[in-house]
């Protein structure tokens, strides 16, 4: 299938989209699992990791919650890959100081950075929108295998900083950061639902449906669809 858009911006999805889940599963989440206990032990006075803690202790609803009491919700929404903004804050600073101390190295599909190169090369603005927080996504374009991407990337957006990734507002808000008017962004995701919600903000969407990834399988939306991202044609407002 070869799909063809005008517009001035491109917003990736991480997971899924380009990047196997399998690996976040695998590799990240592992990673992150076996740090949480020394983060809150030791660094629970840092204002970061406090102001996560807080928000696991009001989604619990349990005001007074402990460290372990803590790291077994963490466990419990690794387990279940509940995209919880607090889980996400705290996973983005043990992973961002994995990546730096080069003990983790990102995963993109192959045909993703390529195509990545080329848009930006055509003048295509690339943002990214993942449940991963910005410190996170900021790492992991940093620390790619084919070197550092994140001069490719104008914006990061995050739950946090945008809001939940299925809720159209999220895309209003993106897309008045970016100065983007929502006919000329383009929203790439495997996960219908925040398709759905992209496209009630006037975007365009296009669900990248990658096999062995967890909802390609699933078949709802109506969204077009592409395997692969060199199925994509862009031509950006600078470079008819
Ligand atoms: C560098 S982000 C790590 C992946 C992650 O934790 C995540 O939740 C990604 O979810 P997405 O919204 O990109 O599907
Ligand atoms: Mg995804």
């Amino acid at each position: 299938m070869s799909l063809r858009f005008e517009v001035d911006a491109v917003v990736l999805d991480i997971e899924g989209t380009t990047s196997a889940t399998g690996f976040v599963v695998d590799v990240l989440y592992p990673y992150s699992r076996s740090r949480f206990a020394a983060l809150l032990a030791e660094r629970a006075d840092d204002p970061e990791v406090a102001r996560a803690v807080a928000g696991v202790r009001e989604l619990l609803g349990e005001p007074d919650a402990d460290a372990v009491r803590v790291e077994k919700a963490l466990g419990q929404w690794l387990d279940e890959d509940r995209k919880a903004t607090p889980l996400k804050t705290l996973q983005g600073i043990v992973w961002s100081e994995g990546f730096a101390r080069g003990e983790l190295v990102s995963h993109f599909y192959d045909d993703v950075v390529p195509v990545l190169r080329r848009w930006h090369a055509d003048g295509v603005h690339l943002h990214v929108y993942s449940s991963g927080s910005v410190a996170a996504q900021r790492a992991w374009f940093t620390s790619s295998p084919e070197g550092d991407l994140l001069p490719l990337v104008s914006g990061l957006y995050d739950t946090e900083n945008a809001g939940p990734k299925q809720e159209p507002e999220s895309y209003r808000r993106i897309a008045a950061a970016t100065g983007g008017v929502p006919e000329r962004l383009l929203f790439l995701s495997d996960r219908p639902g925040e398709l759905d919600a992209a496209r009630a903000a006037g975007w365009h969407a296009v669900r990248i449906r990658r096999p062995g990834e967890p909802y390609y399988e699933q078949d709802l939306g109506g969204h077009p669809e592409a395997g692969t991202f060199d199925e994509i044609t862009i031509s950006a407002r600078s470079n008819p």
